[in-house]
């Protein structure tokens, strides 16, 4: 446990976890220009140290090294690459404890969830390992008396991506999971906030015995820069990113001029709606899974909840005393259940939506300022008489606010959910077969959770429709955009 004088490293088992280089090419290197930027603790505002600052000149390196280590790795077998992930998967379990204290000391969110997003992004290198071996291809009938027709599969060349800060171990697993199983290199970008978890992940990749250059890990300051040189660079063939629908049209248009292959995990806006017929303690369960995960800082919690006229009252108390009960603090602490929010600028955000929401008519049932911890730390809320004015019902809080809106009709709660340009992930609670079935079919969204607050896994296809995002992620389907199929017509 870190007390407040200790740093981070003296309480990691094994301290050369916490890599401070950048992994360009199968090195651990500084920027070329020798800069480097600051990494901070949100929990006290401390630096943790500082990693280099790289440009496009070490990403090209990097693309290139990707692209020679890329002739051997997708060269060998399937379950040849298997057997270094299960190594790779492996490792980050064994180190479980240290990565998710890193994660910790950079993001901000308790231990016990760093340690379950290791293992949530550890899941997906394991997956993808053994999906490594099924990369099947086709026969189909010829359309000719001579003719043989075969689809194969192939890796379709180096693949870039680019994340968050909000799951700084998982976000890139599930991306280097299926890049590197199907035989692709793998170049990241971090978020600048949380380079620390991918770098660490790098070290648990080289020891597993990835091959030189496959992965490197940029470390930059210049999100911008490095998204040009991933978008421009011609050797880069995949496009992937997650982080907000704004940052996601600017690289969209910019890989348009390659006509590059793009997948993208956009923001969200979940509707979380409660019928008089649910469980209503249940709900509460689901409601605070997923509103308060990642104190609301996580792109499939509910940020709209909608609760029938007859329970409304009911729910609201049960809801605001589960939330009064959440411990706040220093993630590195035993027992806290909510961190700091990731910066001043995420603070000022739930400010204005509380406030709006104030403006449009709307109560404050608890919560609703900043937590007498000071920095930027806020007081878990819930908010009642919420309308469809209100900015919250357009825009993604990603803070610890739950707004309750009022709804009386299954039709009404199907179209206020839907009113949104977003479509990751949505949920409801109800008992009613036939309801249950009319709303998950009504509901336009990429995810439904039905009766339950947590839809996150490895083995589900994880994506969102309307601009939400483009493909999929995890689940046997989450290789196909790591892919080219190429048909050959054989005349014998
Ligand atoms: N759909 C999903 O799976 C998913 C998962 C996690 C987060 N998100 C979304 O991410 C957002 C929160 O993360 P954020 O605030 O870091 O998002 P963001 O879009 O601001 O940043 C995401 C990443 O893009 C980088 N970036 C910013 N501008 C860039 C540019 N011009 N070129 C290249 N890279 C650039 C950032 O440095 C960061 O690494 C929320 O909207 C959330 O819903 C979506
Ligand atoms: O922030 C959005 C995520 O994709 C997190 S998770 O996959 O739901 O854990």
């Amino acid at each position: 446990m870190l007390d407040d004088k200790t740093d981070l490293k003296s309480i990691l088992k094994d301290p050369s976890l916490l890599a401070t280089k950048a992994f360009v090419a199968g090195e651990w290197v500084d920027a070329d220009d020798g800069t480097t930027f600051d990494v901070t603790n949100p929990a006290r505002g401390d630096v943790i140290c500082t990693v280099p600052d790289l440009g496009r000149a070490e990403t090209a390196r990097a693309i290139a090294a990707a692209e020679e280590a890329m002739k051997d790795w997708a060269a060998r077998t399937g379950k040849e690459r298997a057997q270094i992930m299960r190594k790779w998967y492996d490792l980050m379990m064994e180190n479980q404890d240290d990565l998710g204290a890193i994660l910790t000391a950079e993001m901000g969110k308790p231990l016990a969830e760093a340690r379950g997003e290791i293992a949530y992004g550890a899941g997906f290198i394991e997956w993808f390992g053994e999906e490594a071996k099924r990369v099947y291809g086709e026969t189909i009938p010829g359309h000719q008396r001579d003719k043989r027709i075969t689809v194969i599969k192939q890796p379709i060349g180096v693949a870039a991506s680019i994340t968050p800060w909000n799951f700084p171990n998982a976000m890139i697993a599930r991306k280097a999971g299926p890049a590197l199983a199907v035989g692709c290199g793998f170049v990241c970008r971090p978020a600048s906030e949380t380079p620390l978890s991918a770098l660490a992940m790098a070290v648990l990749g080289e020891r597993a015995g990835l091959p030189k250059g496959i992965l490197s890990v940029i470390t930059s300051a210049k999100a911008s820069d490095i998204g040009k040189e991933f978008c421009e660079n011609h050797t880069v063939r995949k496009l992937t990113f997650t982080g907000s629908t704004e940052v996601g049209r600017i690289l969209l248009r910019q890989a348009a001029d390659q006509v590059m292959k793009c997948s993208m995990e956009l923001g969200g806006n979940a509707p979380f709606i409660v019928f008089d017929d649910a469980d209503l303690d249940a709900a509460v369960e689901g409601a605070m899974a997923s509103k308060f995960r990642n104190n609301g800082q996580t792109c499939v919690c509910a940020n709209r909840i909608y609760v029938q006229s007859g329970v409304y009252d009911a729910f609201a108390e049960k809801l605001a005393k589960a939330v009064n009960a959440l411990k706040v603090g220093d993630g590195l602490k035993e027992g806290v259940e909510a961190g700091p929010l990731i910066n001043e600028d995420a603070v000022k955000k739930v400010q204005e939506h509380i406030q709006d929401v104030l403006d449009h008519g709307g109560s404050i049932v608890t919560g609703g300022e900043r937590h007498e911890m000071g920095g930027t730390f806020f007081q878990p809320t819930v908010l009642t008489g919420v309308t469809q004015e209100a900015k919250v019902s357009h825009e993604e809080t990603f803070g610890p606010v739950a707004p309750l809106f009022k709804f009386e009709t299954e039709q009404e709660a199907i179209a206020k959910a839907n009113d949104t340009i977003f479509g990751l992930a949505s949920y409801f609670y109800a008992r009613d077969v036939g309801r249950i079935t009319r709303v998950q079919e009504g509901l336009e969204y990429g995810i439904v959770g039905v009766n339950t607050g947590l839809i996150s896994t490895e083995v589900a296809p994880f994506g969102g429709v309307k601009q939400s995002g483009l493909g999929r992620e995890g689940s046997h389907h989450g290789v196909e955009d790591y892919l080219e199929m190429k048909y050959i017509c054989l005349a014998v």
